[in-house]
């Protein structure tokens, strides 16, 4: 069984996986719990997959925890090809290991072009075409990452925010709450729209948030991005066309 891993810049998110199937998930918030390895389940594991987008210093915790264990860390980073997806980018390994990872999941769950939304602390989207190739996609922030920009950038200091997102509000914590949560919607609508693939996937920790406000119907796949470690690694034991990666 191996340990699964996808450390975000909010939350990391676990899986135990046999073969393709996960057969247990978590979420951890980091900056609530700097001490989050040892929420990490350790009994039973033959090793460590991660894909890793935040600051070294959670490679460093994870690596702590595998040697206290005795289990091999292999960290997966994003590279031209997996299997048979293309990557889009002229350095593939500057596109995100978490949009690689759900990219290799969308391409190994069925046929067709799919555009992949990933929204957590950002917002990510990624095309994969019918032809297994990755068209590319775009950044920007989360809905949450929204709300600290304005905070950062003004004197606003919103106490709540309320469930009801008219598009006329009429107080500012229903303003902003209205206003961030409808430029996600915005983007999400308008690329659905512009791009019209055959599937719409959609991922992250603010998924549940924007899919009932959403023109077309997304499928919400909760853990797109550990699915596709559970691929890399199946692909790996297979010893055919793994990702290239580092062994810690
Ligand atoms: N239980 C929850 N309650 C409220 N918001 C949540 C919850 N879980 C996730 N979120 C939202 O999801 C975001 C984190 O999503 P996630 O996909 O884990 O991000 P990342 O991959 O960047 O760490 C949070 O910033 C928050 O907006
Ligand atoms: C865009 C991201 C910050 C998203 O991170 P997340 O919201 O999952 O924490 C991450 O995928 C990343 O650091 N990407 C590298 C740049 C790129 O994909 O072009
Ligand atoms: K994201």
């Amino acid at each position: 069984m191996n340990l699964l891993i996808d450390i975000g810049n909010t939350r990391v998110k676990w899986a135990l996986a046999r073969g393709h199937t996960l057969a247990e998930t978590g979420a951890i918030w980091r900056a609530r719990h700097p001490d989050w390895t040892a929420r990490l389940p350790s009994d039973s594991l033959d090793g460590i997959y991660v894909a890793s987008v935040a600051d070294d210093s959670a490679i460093q915790a994870l690596r702590i925890f595998a040697a206290d264990h005795a289990l091999a860390v292999h960290r997966v980073v994003s590279t031209a090809r997996s299997g048979p997806l293309v990557n889009a980018y002229a350095r593939p390994e500057r596109l995100g290991v978490d949009r690689w990872m759900a990219c290799v999941a969308a391409q190994a769950r069925a046929e067709g072009s799919v555009l992949i939304a990933d929204v957590g602390t950002a917002l990510t989207l990624d095309w994969v075409g019918a032809d297994g190739v990755h068209g590319g996609g775009l950044i920007a922030p989360g809905v949450n990452s929204m709300r600290l920009a304005l905070r950062n950038a003004t004197q606003l200091r919103p106490t709540h925010v309320p469930d009801e997102h008219a598009w006329l509000a009429r107080d500012t914590d229903s303003a902003i709450a209205a206003g961030t949560l409808r430029c996600a919607i915005a983007v999400l609508d308008s690329a659905a729209l512009d791009l019209a693939p055959d599937r719409l996937l959609l991922t992250g920790g603010e998924a549940e948030l924007l899919a009932p406000r959403l023109a077309r119907p997304w499928q919400v796949v909760p853990h797109l991005v550990l699915e596709g470690l559970a691929v890399h690694a199946e692909r790996e034991a297979r010893g055919g066309q793994p990702a290239r990666q580092r062994s810690e």
